[in-house]
């Protein structure tokens, strides 16, 4: 049976979680005590104690689509949507003691230090009762990969990757229309350089360990989204 969540986030970079306990959906809390991601402990870990708990991570360049699909893979596959992006413009525009560094980091298509973008997934991740996640933007660094993988000591259950050209993102980009401060040519130019540099290499890691299904985001909305469904197919076969 699941326990009702105990457990206080105190809003601090050092993640410290003050309580042990465990969500609705069996993500359990433990005590942390240290602020970067190479000083985790066993003892610090947050696991997800469900034993059906399905994580995806999904990947891709600026403007490749990620969001689109996830909205598609949540209508018809139930996941719970995750967008670190999200998650991190929400802290921004809250009191939070983070909102200026994020905005900053933002606007210069850098990527945020992982123990905040941890910390507001693993919030989320603990909340509510689904037990099957996308992660969409994240890991964007190996940085954050390992920031999560030690936290949770656990890994992806699968990966997928929106392959699509630079020309194609940055027409995505600038004639998405939504406000955002980095759907700029500017700061596109800066996310593409980091995109390239930072995050490939996560990329060619989990393609390494056979955990990456590579998608061509080039194509009409629901021709990518066909790909995607063959995915869920192969691999609800296997988680
Ligand atoms: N297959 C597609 N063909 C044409 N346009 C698309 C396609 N998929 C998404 N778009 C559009 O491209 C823009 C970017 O898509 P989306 O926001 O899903 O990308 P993203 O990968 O989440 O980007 P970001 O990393 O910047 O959040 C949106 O305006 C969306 O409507
Ligand atoms: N893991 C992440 C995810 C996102 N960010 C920051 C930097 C990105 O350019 C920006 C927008 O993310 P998106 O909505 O495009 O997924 O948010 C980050 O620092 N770390
Ligand atoms: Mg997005």
């Amino acid at each position: 049976m699941l326990r009702r969540a105990t457990a206080t986030l105190k809003s601090t970079l050092s993640l410290h979680i003050t309580k042990e306990g465990s969500g609705h959906n069996g993500y359990r809390f433990h005590r942390f005590t240290s602020g970067s991601p190479s000083q985790f402990q066993e003892k610090d870990r947050v696991c997800p104690k469900h034993k059906d708990t399905i994580i995806a991570f999904v990947l891709g360049g600026p403007g490749s689509g990620k969001g689109t699909q996830c909205e598609k893979i949540v209508e018809t596959f139930g996941f719970k949507h995750l967008s670190a992006g999200d998650l991190l413009r929400k802290e921004m525009v809250s009191d939070s003691e983070y909102g200026s560094m994020i905005l900053d980091t933002i606007k210069e298509g850098r990527i945020v230090p992982s123990a905040v973008t941890v910390k507001l997934i693993l919030r989320e991740l603990a909340s509510g009762d689904s037990h099957k996640f996308l992660i969409d933007g994240f890991p964007r660094s190996e940085e954050n990969r390992i920031a999560f993988e030690r936290i949770t000591g656990s890994e992806p259950n699968f990966v997928l990757f929106f392959d699509c050209p630079e020309e194609e993102m940055v027409k995505r980009v600038l004639s998405r229309n939504q406000g955002r401060i980095d759907d700029n040519i500017d700061t596109m130019k800066k996310r593409l350089k980091i995109f390239e540099a930072l995050n490939l290499p996560v990329v060619d890691y989990y393609a390494k360990k056979g955990k990456l299904h590579k998608i061509n985001a080039v194509g009409t909305e629901d021709e990518v989204f066909e790909q995607v469904r063959r995915v869920f197919a192969q691999v609800s076969t296997v988680t």
